[in-house]
């Protein structure tokens, strides 16, 4: 029986792979240098058209600590650490919180399920937008054993700033709200949903707050509501996370829930007298939203990545 859902999840990530048509490993050339960039200090710029789903570059961690642990002045020692910018107040334990990326669970004795962050001397080399085009993951186990890589989430011009969102979690937030609690980065971001006097920027506001009204309904209906009010809040938070160029993670959750509603579709027409030709409909969409689901969580952590593990189950469960 297991080594049936093993072949099945292998056809589906080999299917997904055929669809996204990228390339599954690093590429041979080099794709960005890290430079300056005017108002930012350093960071990485793309030296040729990168192509979402592209591994850009992937990273062994400097050190890490588990969240909560003091970094003093002894990490110094580093000198891919000391090296790092810093804004002020300038001490070990600052450099350290606005240059770390969390890397999951840690499972030293005594301490299971607290949270690791790492120092990775290049990718702490990276620069921050609202609408990233770039995602980072943390790869624990897998082929790519221990590494941090970085994938293109969108097309990315040559030339064009490599970024990613230092706090995917504040995507709903207005753009006042997101420079207040990212403050301790001390930087004013620039990116087009943090202009002020742009059509852009004042629209991304609105969306922003619509998209975080619509993810509380989402995510605060006790109990769940199964309606065709709940599966419209889905697909306009579809919409507008689209609209404002944000895929990920946000719009792989909307996808997966998307999947869950016509799965609990098909169960309450389980034994109603609706037509066959419904009933498939309600599976093939469910897969189909399930799929989407897993094409972005390959694009974006890598057909190796532990996250898309979970997903080729929760897509064998849909299907
Ligand atoms: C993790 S480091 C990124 C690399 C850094 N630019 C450097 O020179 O090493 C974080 C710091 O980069 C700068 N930074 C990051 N994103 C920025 C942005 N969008 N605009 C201006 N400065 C930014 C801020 O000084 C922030 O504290």
């Amino acid at each position: 029986m297991a080594a049936q859902a093993e072949t099945k999840d292998y056809q589906e990530l080999r299917f997904a792979l055929q669809r996204l048509g990228i390339p599954a490993n690093l590429p041979s050339q080099k794709t960005f240098r890290i430079t300056a960039v005017r108002g930012k200090g350093k960071g990485w710029k793309a030296l040729r058209d990168i192509q979402p789903g592209t591994p850009i570059f992937d990273e062994e961690v400097l050190f890490w600590i588990l969240e909560g642990a003091i970094v003093d002045d002894s990490f110094e020692r580093y000198s891919g650490f000391s090296g790092l910018s810093c804004p002020a107040p300038v001490d070990s334990q600052h450099r350290f919180d606005v240059n770390s990326f969390g890397m999951g669970k840690g499972t030293s004795k005594g301490r299971r399920g607290k949270n690791k962050h790492g120092i990775f001397s290049q990718a702490s080399r990276l620069n921050h937008s609202c609408i990233p085009n770039a995602y980072f993951a943390w790869n624990p186990k897998m082929s790519r054993s221990g590494r941090l890589t970085v994938y293109a989430i969108v097309p990315i011009p040559k030339g064009a700033e490599i970024l990613i969102n230092y706090r995917t979690f504040d995507s709903f937030k207005n753009k006042d709200q997101r420079h207040q609690d990212r403050r301790q980065y001390g930087f004013e971001c620039a990116c087009p949903a943090c202009q002020s006097d742009s059509n852009f920027g004042i629209q991304s506001d609105e969306r922003r707050e619509r998209m975080g009204v619509l993810n509380d309904k989402i995510e605060n209906r006790v109990p769940p509501t199964h309606t065709m009010e709940s599966f419209s809040d889905l697909i306009e938070l579809g919409n507008l996370l689209q609209e404002e160029g944000l895929s990920y993670p946000q719009l792989a959750d909307v996808y997966h829930k998307q999947a869950l509603w016509w799965k609990t579709e098909l169960q309450r027409i389980t034994d109603a007298r609706e037509s066959a030709k419904y009933k498939e409909e309600c599976g093939e969409k469910a897969l189909q939203a399930a799929r989407k689901e897993l094409d972005l969580d390959v694009m974006c952590n890598g057909y190796d990545s532990p996250v898309v593990k979970k997903t080729l189950e929760f897509v064998r469960g849909v299907s």
